[in-house]
């Protein structure tokens, strides 16, 4: 199947990443989400990240304009409905996003793939609630998305090998790697890295280390591109939160219990970069750690 159209739900920093790199690939994009101001402010963000890949002669200012015409905005989720293929890249919450796969049912052609960016959440459940169960997959981005080389494509129980290989091709398109992982809770770089990132929540909370001495650890004794606490807040507590509580209901094992301290700073509305405020406070000129 040649998909021509991607449909984006949520613009958050996934959603406009995703529209990001959709739209340089040459695919023509609509992304929505429930706040005008989210779609406004991903689309200053989206040109600004590619206005510096033109300064760094990434890509030509032509390439930019184009891009950048082929991405739609509407807080109309139906408008959608056209698309050959959908991302949902909504919050991490199973509720939100069988509402959004709900409404957008009746409105989606028959040909039409949906997709979760999901971090965690079963797709085989989630295509379960829908009426393309075959058609239903994972397609699992990576944090910056305009830099991260991979997409994990994860097939639930149903899912057919013609929606697989066609959002294997997509992934082609984009110049990224895909990573076939198997629809068990968070998948393969989740079930990994989020245990480790829940570990250094613990260090810190058992008083092992503060922020900065757990960050710099890993950064300079692991060669950790970011500290584990800076990435935490990179991703979103309250995302890592929502990871750590599928694994630990659906491995139904207690070495993946959440660390207090991290549903504290989510309780307290402190979840990293977005809110300016987690593990680190973003509101001056550089971040201060919080502990
Ligand atoms: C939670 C999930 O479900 C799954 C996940 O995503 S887990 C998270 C996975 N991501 C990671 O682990 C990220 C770890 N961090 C890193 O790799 C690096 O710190 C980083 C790539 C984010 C930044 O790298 P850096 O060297 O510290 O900073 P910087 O020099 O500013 O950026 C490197 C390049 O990325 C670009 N970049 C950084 N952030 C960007 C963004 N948000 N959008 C577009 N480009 C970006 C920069 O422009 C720069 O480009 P050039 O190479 O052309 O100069
Ligand atoms: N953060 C990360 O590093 C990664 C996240 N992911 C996954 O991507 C998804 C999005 O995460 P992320 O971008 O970080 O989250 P954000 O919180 O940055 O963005 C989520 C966006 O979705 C919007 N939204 C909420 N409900 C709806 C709805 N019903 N319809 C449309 N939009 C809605 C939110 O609006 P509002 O703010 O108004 O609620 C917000 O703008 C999650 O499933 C996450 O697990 C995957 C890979 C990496």
């Amino acid at each position: 199947m040649d998909i021509k159209t991607v449909g984006i739900v949520g613009a958050g920093q996934m959603g406009n990443g995703i529209a990001h790199v959709m739209a340089l690939a040459g695919y023509d994009v609509t992304m929505t989400d429930i706040s005008e101001d989210a779609l406004q402010a991903a689309i200053k963000l989206i040109d600004s990240n590619m206005e510096r890949q033109v300064s760094r002669d990434k890509i030509t200012a032509e390439a930019k304009a184009d891009a950048m015409a082929r991405i739609a905005t509407t807080v109309t989720l139906t408008d959608l409905g056209p698309s050959d293929l959908i991302i949902e890249a909504a919050t991490e919450r199973e509720t939100v996003k069988q509402a959004i796969f709900e409404d957008l049912l009746p409105h989606l052609k028959p040909h039409t793939i949906l997709t979760s960016n999901t971090s965690s959440i079963s797709i085989t459940r989630l295509a379960s609630r829908t009426d393309r169960p075959e058609k239903f997959m994972g397609f699992h981005f990576m944090n910056p998305v305009p830099v991260m080389q991979l997409v994990e494509l994860i097939r639930g129980i149903a899912t057919d090998s013609e929606t697989y290989d066609a959002c294997k091709q997509v992934v082609d398109k984009l110049g990224k790697t895909a990573a076939s992982a198997e629809d068990f809770p968070a998948f393969i770089v989740n079930r990994i890295l989020m245990p480790m990132i829940n570990e250094a929540v613990y260090t810190l909370y058992e008083g092992v280390g503060n922020v900065q001495s757990i960050d710099s650890s890993m950064k300079l004794g692991a060669n950790h591109p970011m500290g584990p606490l800076e990435l935490a807040d990179f991703i979103g507590l309250d995302t890592c939160l929502a990871i750590m509580n599928v694994l630990h209901d659906g491995l139904a094992d207690t070495k993946y219990r959440p660390c207090p301290l991290l549903t504290k700073y989510v309780e307290a509305g402190w979840l990293g970069r977005k809110t300016q405020r987690g593990f680190y406070d973003y509101r001056g000129e550089t971040p201060v750690p919080t502990r």
